[in-house]
């Protein structure tokens, strides 16, 4: 549904997007993170055909997106980041205007637009756009890009000013959405914060792909190689260990913390026996993929 090959945006000599290749497939929900100025709404203007790329080419359902972007247009749903409307205008007449866009018809377009505002929690709101909170503005944006009901949804930083409540109905819409068949991308700094609703994560950096596949592949590969923590507690003395995997060890008198390469509890655990220490509690600690992820893709920038 949404593939790119080396796409490429460069402005002023700077690779904003640096020849990336991304292939989502269709009924995916798939989370693009990285850090501010990673090239999240570079890569998403160019998907969705607002911005031309400087090189290589994407593809919505394999309709190039640069030469075809009026198309592309009427056949996505985008929430751009820092959302604009008709300040003067109510949400409903917001949703009206780009209605006649998509060339619903009236009653068509009413009865969605009915639907849409109640959906993301504006039913009773008739104050103008311009006097919405961010959150408001956000929730009319989602409202928007679902308008056409579109079978792809492009959502930037789609939960930036939503209070906890309104993450949380947004969280239940993407949800359901992707239950409908729609294929979802959309961007976030937060890695938490995609892994509440994603089933594929995109990860980028500088203009680069780190790494991306389903959830627990993206897991396996950043957990891959990275040390963990073993937490040990004996009776008595703690003896020194000597197995090759610990990287490196804090000894106390009834404990022991452990760097290990990989999951070495059980020769740790034999070891301990053997020595013949009683063992109080024996675990290991994992860095959480938001740990991770902070460590590895921060620390490149
Ligand atoms: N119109 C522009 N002119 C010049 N440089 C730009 C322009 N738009 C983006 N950039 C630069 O391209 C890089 C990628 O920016 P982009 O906004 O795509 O990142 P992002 O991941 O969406 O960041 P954020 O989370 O802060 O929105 C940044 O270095 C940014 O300064």
């Amino acid at each position: 549904m949404i593939r790119t090959e080396s796409l490429t945006k460069v402005y002023n000599k700077v690779k904003a997007v640096d020849s990336i290749d991304i292939n989502i497939e269709k009924g995916q929900v798939c989370g693009f993170v990285g850090p501010n100025g990673a090239g999240k709404t570079t890569t998403i203007g160019m998907l969705a055909g607002l911005i031309e790329p400087t090189g290589g080419k994407c593809f919505i359902k394999d309709i190039e997106v640069a030469r075809n972007p009026i198309q592309i247009k009427r056949m996505i749903g985008y929430l751009p980041e820092g959302v604009g409307f008709y300040s003067n205008l109510s949400a409903r007449q917001n949703l009206r205007y780009l209605a006649k866009f998509y060339g619903l018809k009236d009653a068509e377009s009413e009865a969605r637009i009915t639907e849409l505002l109640e959906y993301a929690g504006l039913k009773n709101v008739d104050k103008p756009a311009g006097a919405f909170s961010r959150g408001m503005r956000q929730r009319l944006g989602l409202a928007r890009a679902l308008l056409n009901d579109p079978e792809v949804i492009f959502l930037d930083e789609p939960t930036n000013g939503l209070d906890p409540e309104g993450v949380i109905q947004f969280r239940k819409i993407i949800k359901e959405q992707a239950a409908k068949g729609k294929t979802i991308f959309f961007s976030s700094h937060i890695l938490d914060e995609v892994e509440h609703v994603c089933n594929t994560i995109c990860i980028i950096s500088k203009g680069k792909i780190v790494t991306q596949g389903s959830l627990d592949d993206v897991r396996n590969k950043m957990h891959k190689d990275k040390p963990m923590t073993i937490k040990i507690k004996v009776i008595g003395m703690m003896p020194k260990l000597t197995d090759p995997g610990i990287i490196d060890a804090t000894y106390n008198d009834g404990s022991a913390t452990l760097r290990v390469q990989s999951d070495i509890v059980n020769e740790v655990a034999s070891e301990l026996m053997k020595s013949g220490v009683r063992i109080r509690e024996l675990k290991v600690e994992e860095e959480s993929l938001e740990d991770i992820f902070l460590e590895t893709v921060y620390r490149r920038e």
